[in-house]
């Protein structure tokens, strides 16, 4: 059997992935257990996750090959900057994290993993080194998402996990492997190392979520 390039790489962070998808956070989100001082401090760290997500959008819209790519790649940066980023100011609101809570949140060591790796993505100027981790994270995020049914207590639950299990974002995560499929394995080491960053910096992510509950959220 052949297995594509995204199927290879996946296959070979098997392990790491499916502790990530598997999480503690997961399953307490899935079945409403989660506290919300837990969900805001997980929530709190995504939100800057978000700002160089965005950063790292933006380099694969200026990097991608074809037009159509470039035109999936805005789309997808416009939901982000919009729905998904209001459902941050939505949920701070409903948990009671103010901005001088936010302030004082440190970033975790995940989070400035992230950082620095969406950075040494977008400043290689390599599409196929952006794709490497945009698939990570987006279809890892599908991946947990789509193991409802949930039984989520509330909007902020509920909603996040619909972000991530939805008819359209399936569709960009089949968009993102395609186009990974296409052109990484001319890139093959390059990818290799950011696929496996960006899958144990998700595992680290969801771990670090339990380091620092927000005392100040409801
Ligand atoms: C940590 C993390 N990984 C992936 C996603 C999906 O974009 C997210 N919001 N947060």
């Amino acid at each position: 059997m052949t297995r594509t390039f995204t199927e290879s790489l996946r296959l070979d962070n098997e392990t790491t992935w499916s502790a990530a998808v598997q999480h503690r956070l997961v399953e307490e989100l899935l079945d409403g257990s989660i506290t919300d001082a837990v969900m805001a401090g997980y929530l709190i760290q995504d939100h800057r996750f978000l700002d160089s997500f965005l950063a790292l959008l933006g380099s694969a819209v200026a990097t991608a090959d074809t037009f159509e790519a470039r035109l999936i790649l805005a789309r997808f940066a416009g939901e982000v900057a919009g729905d998904e980023n209001t459902y941050f100011e939505r949920s701070f609101a409903a948990l009671g994290v103010t901005d001088q809570i936010d302030e004082r949140t440190p970033d975790t060591p995940a989070t400035s993993g992230f950082k620095d790796l969406f950075r040494d993505a977008a400043e290689s100027r390599d599409y196929a080194g952006a794709l490497a981790v945009l698939v990570v994270t987006e279809w890892l995020y599908l991946d947990w998402a789509r193991r409802a049914p949930s039984r989520a207590r509330g909007f902020v639950h509920a909603e996040w996990i619909a972000l991530h299990d939805n008819p359209g974002f399936a569709e960009f995560v089949a968009f993102l492997r395609r186009e990974l499929d296409r052109l990484g394995s001319e890139h093959g080491d390059l990818t290799a190392g950011y696929f496996q960053r960006a899958v144990e910096l998700e595992l680290a992510f969801f771990d670090q979520a339990y380091d620092h509950p927000v005392g100040g959220a409801r």
